[in-house]
């Protein structure tokens, strides 16, 4: 089955055996008869199992190419359920862009149960390995990165993973499977804030994961069954629903993102503009290699690092919104350093290139004439 059809069918059987339903009925209950103890039809309480939700699982394992498929009630959650893998001792090798509430969940939560984490650039995926020792147990990538866009060579960290017995887990919420599928070039697992794009229309939180491992998705689904993070049966069917149309947004915001992009690139109050598709990115060949397109999602600062005027751009802005999260099908703007990445410490984010006037746009499938014009618009 090709990509565009397991986003429709991948993972789901025909229909409903009670009454032949096309859609995965919504099994909004937290518990499940049983002719005596243990004598059930496969559920027995929500937390540990329900219809809706295994539907949901077997769809997103599908569509990145894994066996298993976890999904939980946040891509936090997800993230969580990855690090109880670990245990005190323990260290994680992290590229040092990323989601600020993954920073923080590293470093507020986990590393108060002795989990150590090391920051580092990965544009290298080699410098990975300098930094491995007896302790590290695994490796946290995203790419392309938010809200930097850096690239990470997803197979050379996997290839390093390997040698050194490490997991390889990759947060491909940017991507999407449409793009690139990490299980395919080696990582052991993959995560989604399925709240992005998968969801696809800012209406639903949710988190997964897909491996195709056995012993690896049996320790996760006890995880995920023993510390409860789970989604609910309404969140699963919304998520399940934007999953068919993934192949379609995706196709679209790409033709999008590529348009903001190249305006933005010869705007003269524009500083840089980082997305992975310009010839001049530092990794463009990785990209070009592991991705069949460049996104939706693209960031960039004003001439100057002027603070003031990125956030008079982002309140003039009409079409796009000015709000958290990304990936959904109408157009937002953010302001990383106030906003999604105001956790992480100024000193630790300016590192990496987030700074005061740094706007991440996540680029929606409205007309690009529209978007452009909001953009001319509000930058002047
Ligand atoms: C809300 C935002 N990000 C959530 C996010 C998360 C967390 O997902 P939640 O569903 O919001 O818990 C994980 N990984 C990446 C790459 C993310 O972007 C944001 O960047 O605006």
């Amino acid at each position: 089955m090709k990509f565009n059809t397991k986003t429709i069918h991948g993972g789901q059987k025909n229909t409903d055996p009670a009454y032949g339903a096309v859609m995965p009925p919504i099994y909004q209950t937290t518990t499940y008869a049983q002719k005596s103890p243990g004598d059930h039809k496969g559920f027995e309480y929500s937390r540990s199992g329900n219809p809706t939700r295994s539907a949901l699982e077997r769809a997103i394992a599908s569509i990145e190419n894994g066996n298993y498929g976890m999904a939980f009630g946040s891509g936090l959650a997800a993230i969580d359920a990855v690090l109880k893998l670990l245990k005190a001792g323990d260290e994680v090798i992290s590229t040092n862009d990323l989601y600020g509430g993954s920073y923080r969940l590293f470093t507020s939560i986990f590393e108060d149960f002795g989990v150590k984490f090391k920051f580092i650039g990965m544009q290298q995926a080699n410098a990975i390995e300098d930094h491995i020792n007896d302790k590290t147990k695994l490796i946290w990538v995203e790419s392309p990165t938010n809200p930097m866009m850096n690239i990470i060579d997803i197979q050379k960290a996997a290839a390093v993973a390997k040698k050194h017995n490490v997991l390889l887990a990759v947060d491909n919420t940017f991507a999407t499977p449409y793009l690139q599928r990490p299980l395919d070039l080696g990582a052991d697992i993959v995560m989604h804030s399925a709240t992005k794009y998968l969801g696809g229309h800012s209406d639903v939180v949710l988190g997964a994961l897909a491996v195709k491992d056995e012993q690896l998705a049996k320790k996760l689904y006890f995880i995920q069954k023993a510390s409860g993070g789970i989604c609910g049966p309404q969140d699963s069917f919304l998520v399940l629903r934007g999953l068919k149309t993934l192949h379609v947004r995706m196709q679209r915001h790409c033709e999008n993102g590529k348009k903001v992009a190249e305006y933005l690139y010869d705007h003269p109050k524009i500083e840089k503009v980082y997305w992975p598709g310009f010839k001049n990115h530092p990794n463009y060949e990785i990209a070009k290699a592991q991705m069949n397109d460049f996104g939706g999602m693209v960031s960039f600062t004003t001439k100057g690092n002027d603070y003031e005027e990125a956030i008079k751009i982002v309140e003039n802005l009409k079409l796009f919104t000015l709000a958290e999260s990304l990936g959904g099908v109408e157009s937002l703007a953010g302001h990383p350093a106030s906003m999604t990445h105001a956790s992480i410490p100024k000193k630790e984010r300016e590192k990496t290139g987030v700074v005061d006037s740094l706007i991440r746009l996540s680029v929606g499938i409205e007309d690009a004439t529209d978007l452009i014009a909001d953009l001319k618009q509000a930058i002047g």
